[in-house]
């Protein structure tokens, strides 16, 4: 896979009454390939948007999206699990079996590495929130995407539940090449998990921050610096007239 190249993306959007807003405006960024990329920005700054532009769910109305060939094979997560209640676990991390084309035995082996094994026969409502959000990971990765896009994916979580899910996907994206696209609201987890981070600033990439430390990262670092970096750029846009 090649990196992704966005020039001057928009996505507009017309409410209902009438007015056209832009999600997306003249965006220009490349994520690289195999990168653990994170975006951050303000609630509106169309972080999603660009999400489900690359995921193929929306298109855009201006601009370029490159994927360098053809689309990867992409998966997405997204801030709830979305599993059907009527099934089990187990049916619902194979639920590629109509038509997507996961692996069994992959999906068997990531039920035990993060901990579902004995809960195979369970339902969603009898799943903890962080289990049920293992259980929708282990669905998108027994798919082997090549492009993983993840909104929001633990921000429903507590502390805890979150730097262990945090943990289990450093040790996935060491294990297994992929590039992922991976939005969060929380600065710790950007910088935790990001090796790039861009942060939105009215649909468009408003600034970048990079991270090299090797992973598995602790959880606990002196990644101040990170952080007020990122707040500088925001700090900054909120000078920038409307
Ligand atoms: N389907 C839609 N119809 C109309 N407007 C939309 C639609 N989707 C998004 N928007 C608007 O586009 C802008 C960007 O939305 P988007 O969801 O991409 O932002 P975001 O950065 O992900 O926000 P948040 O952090 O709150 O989830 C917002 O002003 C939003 O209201």
């Amino acid at each position: 896979m090649s990196d992704i190249r966005m020039e001057d993306l928009s996505r507009f959007y017309t409410l209902p009454d009438g007015k056209r807003v832009a999600a997306l405006k003249g965006c220009s960024l490349s994520i690289r390939d195999g990168s653990f990329t994170v975006i951050v920005g303000k609630s509106g700054c169309g972080k999603t948007t660009l999400l489900r532009l690359l995921a193929g769910l929306e298109r855009p109305d201006e601009g370029t999206l490159d994927f360098g060939g053809s689309r990867p094979r992409t998966g997405v997560m997204f801030q709830t699990p979305r599993l059907l209640p009527w099934l089990t676990v187990e049916d619902n991390v194979c639920i590629w079996r109509h038509g997507m084309g996961g692996s069994a035995e992959l999906a068997g082996q990531y039920l035990k590495a993060f901990g579902l094994d004995s809960f195979r026969k369970a339902y969603p409502d009898q799943l903890s929130g962080g289990m049920a959000q293992r259980a929708a990971l282990v669905r998108t990765l027994s798919c082997q995407p090549r492009l993983l896009l993840m909104d929001e994916p633990f921000a429903a979580l507590d502390y805890f539940t979150r730097e262990k899910l945090q943990d289990e996907l450093m040790a996935q994206y060491v294990r297994q090449p992929m590039t992922i696209v991976f939005i969060t609201h929380d600065l710790d987890e950007a910088v935790r998990l990001g090796q790039d981070i861009l942060v939105m600033h009215k649909g468009c990439c408003g600034g970048r921050v990079t991270n090299e430390e090797p992973y598995p990262r602790p959880s606990v670092a002196g990644r101040m610096a990170l952080k007020t970096d990122i707040l500088h750029i925001l700090e900054e846009e909120k000078e920038t007239p409307l």
